[in-house]
């Protein structure tokens, strides 16, 4: 798993290693330069008389520092001298009046160009350091930076508040502007110190201008933004470095890493594999109440993901040809009442309107999945998807898992007093997912691009799914997963409500490969990504 600590708990780590004289900036810096010439030989990689590539020369190479005021700009500074020093050629663009001094001795030292950004050509010279510099205008050095081989982006780190402003966020502005996106030819190879310059380093929010990064070189741990939404699809590739950081840090922030992402190894562990004395309830019986004879493909969809994710049994409610088509599709499921150990409420029913007695089913599962009928059935964790998400009227616990997209959020917090539209909502995930759990009490998946988990204590952000999974039916097939998984570890789950967040992000992780899984590299329909699952399971398995 990656985990990843917020600023201040990166701040508490450095403290004690910098006042024992530690050179952290130093390691950093010596790791990310590094790091550029491995991409950059790997770029230019050439193939050798056996047919085989080998890493190209990297010699000569073109690197453009954009450096800023604080220590992020001084490991730029220090990289790009140890670049200079292997033969690159390096030029840094000064975005504030003082960089670091120690930085700029180094490049300096080993041969870099240094130039001060103004707003225009011509413009007056600031101070930069000790020595008067040249200038040059924003748009003059955006136009040469773009012609370099790799641009290495100093210009904030994690003492960035709000907005990047000055002549950084004006350099990044124009970059955006002229630069080719993301893997697009002719763009140079883009490298982020730390995280890309001007994210919300803890909430993965974009307040102003960020340059989108081929590679991040992040430094002692994980940021949270690097994980999170948006900020997390401009980070590029990823890459960890160790600088000697003893996290987790003091108990200031409860020795908890603010936000985990799973990853394969970690599914796999926690993944039940049935064994000799197991049948179909100890493997966990789901209840799906979905669809309606308007929309019954939902119910399908739903149904279909849970046999395919494992589940001892699934037990359809709903409207007679619902249910035949359901069984039609998969005959494995039970069209019939009886005790479950997870329920999937709500996929394919309308927020209102006719809803051939759904609405009615959903909201008695839901009342004896949390445990408010007492006496007739224990609690089951359940999955509130969709059109149930509007039955939430009083609070739950964190066995019950919402599953909204970005506009159903949005929707569900107006219902509980907030004023946020779907925008909002897609701007700033983590805030409005953690609110949403403050709120219903239950855990809270944000379904998107990449997906937000919060749960009581834990976040997660899962970044998996190929963009083609963005098709109608995708959602359901989640539900009925996420429902097979939870019903596994009913009791656990209900035991342990805070591990409810763990089964779902594991679920939105096996979800992202089975899209993976299905796409042929281009269309994907939903019933397919559930149709991988089984395969997408055992690999998981083969690989523990
Ligand atoms: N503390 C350390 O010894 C280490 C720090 N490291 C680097 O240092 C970085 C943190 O350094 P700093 O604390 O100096 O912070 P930053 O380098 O992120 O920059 C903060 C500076 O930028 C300015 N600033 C803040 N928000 C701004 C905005 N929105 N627009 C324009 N200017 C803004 C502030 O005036 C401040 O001077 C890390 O991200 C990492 O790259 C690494 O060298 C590892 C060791
Ligand atoms: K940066």
């Amino acid at each position: 798993m990656i985990q990843a600590w917020s600023a201040d708990d990166v701040r508490a780590a450095e403290e004690p290693l910098l006042a024992a004289g530690v050179p952290l900036m130093q390691r950093a810096a010596f790791a990310l330069a590094a790091v550029v010439r491995r991409d950059l030989a790997r770029r230019r990689a050439v193939a050798g008389p056996d047919g085989e590539l080998r890493d190209g020369s990297v010699r000569g190479a073109r690197v453009a520092l954009l450096v800023g005021a604080g220590n992020n700009g001084g490991d730029a500074l220090h990289a790009g001298a140890f670049l200079a020093r292997r033969g690159l050629a390096v030029t840094a663009y000064l975005a504030a009046s003082r960089v670091h001094e120690g930085g700029l001795a180094a490049l300096d030292a080993a041969g870099g160009r240094v130039v001060a950004l103004t707003a225009a050509d011509g413009g007056a010279a600031p101070q930069p350091g000790a020595a008067r510099r040249p200038t040059v205008g924003v748009t003059t050095a955006a136009a040469a930076a773009s012609g370099a081989d790799v641009i290495i982006d100093g210009l904030l780190g994690i003492g960035a508040q709000g907005p990047m402003r000055g002549m950084g966020g004006a350099l990044v502005d124009e970059l955006s502007r002229i630069l080719p996106p993301p893997g697009g030819t002719g763009r140079p190879w883009v490298v982020a110190v730390d995280v890309p310059s001007g994210v919300g380093v803890d909430d993965g929010t974009l307040p102003g201008p960020v340059l989108p990064a081929d590679r991040t070189v992040t430094f002692g741990a994980a940021k949270p933004g690097l994980l999170l939404p948006p900020a997390t699809h401009l980070t590029g590739a990823g890459a960890v470095i160790d600088i000697g950081l003893a996290l987790p840090p003091a108990a200031r922030t409860g020795g908890r890493p603010a936000v985990v992402r799973l990853e394969d190894a970690d599914v796999a562990a926690a993944w039940p594999v049935p064994g000799p004395q197991d049948h179909k309830y100890t493997r966990g019986v789901v209840g799906v109440v979905a669809g309606t004879t308007t929309y019954p493909g939902a119910a399908v969809l739903t149904a279909a993901a849970a046999v395919r994710a494992g589940a001892g049994m699934v037990r359809y409610q709903g409207p007679d040809d619902v249910a035949r088509a359901v069984v039609a599709a998969r005959p494995e499921v039970v069209p019939a009442d009886g005790r479950v150990q997870a329920w999937v409420l709500g996929p394919g029913l309308p927020a209102d309107g006719v809803d051939d007695g759904q609405r009615g089913r959903a909201r008695a599962a839901l009342a004896a999945a949390s445990g408010l009928l007492a006496g007739t059935q224990d609690p089951v964790p359940a999955v509130v998807d969709a059109g149930a998400l509007a039955l939430l009227d009083r609070p739950c616990p964190a066995w019950v898992v919402l599953t909204p997209h970005a506009g159903e959020l949005a929707a569900l917090l107006v219902a509980h007093g907030e004023d946020v539209e779907r925008v909002g909502v897609e701007a700033e995930p983590l805030r409005w997912a953690r609110r949403a759990h403050e709120l219903t009490g239950a855990t809270v998946l944000l379904k998107g691009g990449a997906t937000v988990v919060v749960g009581p204590g834990v976040t997660y952000a899962q970044a998996d799914a190929p963009g083609w999974l963005a098709t109608a039916g995708a959602g359901d097939v989640l539900a009925g997963l996420l429902g097979a998984m939870l019903a596994a570890r009913s009791a656990e789950v209900v035991a342990h409500p805070e591990r409810a967040a763990a089964v779902a992000a594991a679920a939105a992780l096996v979800h992202g490969r089975a899209a993976e899984r299905a796409t042929p590299g281009g269309p994907v329909a939903a019933l397919a990504v559930a149709d991988a699952i089984p395969g997408v399971v055992a690999g998981l398995l083969a690989a523990r």
